[in-house]
């Protein structure tokens, strides 16, 4: 059934998500803060800073008034920055006039409380929403936005709310897998962009392909210490929002936390690395939300100290890894 759908956050994941709905025939209108961005979607049809050349659909609107973009929602679908989404909630509460089932499509951790993105979205929003459902899998929006074969993970633990999800978002090329395990989810979701830097910096220290099989499998053993330490299950991270997406977001030259990385690997400053970027890091943020969690939960992370070290403490990116490498030696199976 046609739906209708604001999407909030016109950026590179957003336009891509709100392109598939537009798709699918659901009434969609986008919202974000930058008006001159929201008139080129409305009147080209592009979003050339985030999409290049990529032709957006006539039917998606963009409306810089929030109020007026989410009355009658019945979903709302936030594609804001990680460090937006608080003060976005609250701006929402505001001025919705339906109970909508809220969706998120961002990855990260809150810097301070630590908390994961749907805990945000529950303590502004709460029982004024039917429902957070979380969003996430292998899916760079520059391959989404050209309709090549993705497949991603709707969580909820009430298993009606995912399926609307799948509902809304499956078509020929987008495939959504439901899963109750929000905190599985989501960790991965956050955590992999942590390991996604280290794998571009190693590939930008030229390192090879045997490093990078190493920082993916052992990144994904951290991943899933902190992740169960959290709660969540660990077959999760088996799946696409685990081990999927680590694999893409490792390897793929659209990751700008692995663009980051390999810029950092080869010497780079990372406040010009952020600033010509232009677009969210959202791993930079995550190690630091990440390496204090981990200290509270007592879990070991060495690759995230590393990074960690790294991005905070001016540690030389070499010295980081060979300090990894010369570890005390571990069994490779511990929990
Ligand atoms: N780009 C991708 O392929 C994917 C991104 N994601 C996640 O989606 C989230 C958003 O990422 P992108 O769209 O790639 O970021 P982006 O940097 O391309 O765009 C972010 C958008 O949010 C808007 N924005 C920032 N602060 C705002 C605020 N306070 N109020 C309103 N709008 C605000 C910006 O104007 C911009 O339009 C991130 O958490 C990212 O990890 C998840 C999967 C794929
Ligand atoms: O999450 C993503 C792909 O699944 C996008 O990763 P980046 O934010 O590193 O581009």
């Amino acid at each position: 059934m046609r739906q209708k759908i604001a999407v909030l956050g016109p950026g590179s994941w957003g336009t891509a998500l709100a392109k598939v709905l537009v798709e699918n025939g659901h009434d969609v209108t986008i919202w974000g803060h930058n008006p001159e961005q929201l008139v080129e979607i409305n009147d080209s049809h592009t979003n050339h800073h985030y999409l290049p050349d990529i032709a957006l659909p006539e039917g998606l609107k963009a409306n810089a008034d929030l109020k007026t973009c989410v009355s009658g929602a019945d979903a709302i679908l936030f594609v804001v920055p990680t460090k937006a989404i608080r003060s976005v909630s609250k701006q929402l509460v505001e001025v919705m006039d339906t109970k909508p089932v809220i969706i998120h499509a961002s990855k990260g951790l809150e810097q301070g409380t630590h908390l994961r993105i749907s805990e945000i979205l529950k303590d502004e929003i709460g029982d004024k929403c039917k429902d957070v459902v979380v969003l996430s899998g292998p899916s760079h929006a520059e391959e989404v936005a050209v309709k090549d074969i993705t497949t991603i993970t709707a969580a909820s633990e009430d298993l009606n709310y995912a399926e609307y999800v799948q509902s809304i978002f499956m078509n020929d090329y987008f495939r959504i897998y439901t899963n109750t395990d929000v905190i599985g989810v989501e960790t991965g979701a956050a955590l992999k962009n942590i390991i996604a830097l280290g794998s571009g910096a190693i590939h930008g220290l030229g390192f090879g392909d045997n490093a990078k099989a190493a920082i993916m499998t052992r990144g994904l053993a951290e991943i899933s210490r902190l992740g169960v330490a959290m709660g969540a299950d660990p077959l999760t991270f088996i799946g696409l929002s685990g081990v999927g997406d680590l694999i893409v977001t490792c390897t793929s030259i659209h990751s700008r936390n692995w663009r980051a990385g390999d810029l950092l690997g080869k010497g780079h400053n990372l406040d010009e690395i952020l600033e010509n970027m232009g677009m969210i890091v959202e791993g930079v943020s995550t190690t630091k939300a990440a390496y204090e969690l981990a200290s509270e939960l007592n879990v070991e992370m060495p690759i995230t100290t590393a990074i960690y070290d790294v991005l905070y403490n001016n540690q030389d990116v070499n010295v980081a890894a060979k300090n990894i490498m010369l570890r005390d030696g571990r069994s490779e199976v511990e929990f």
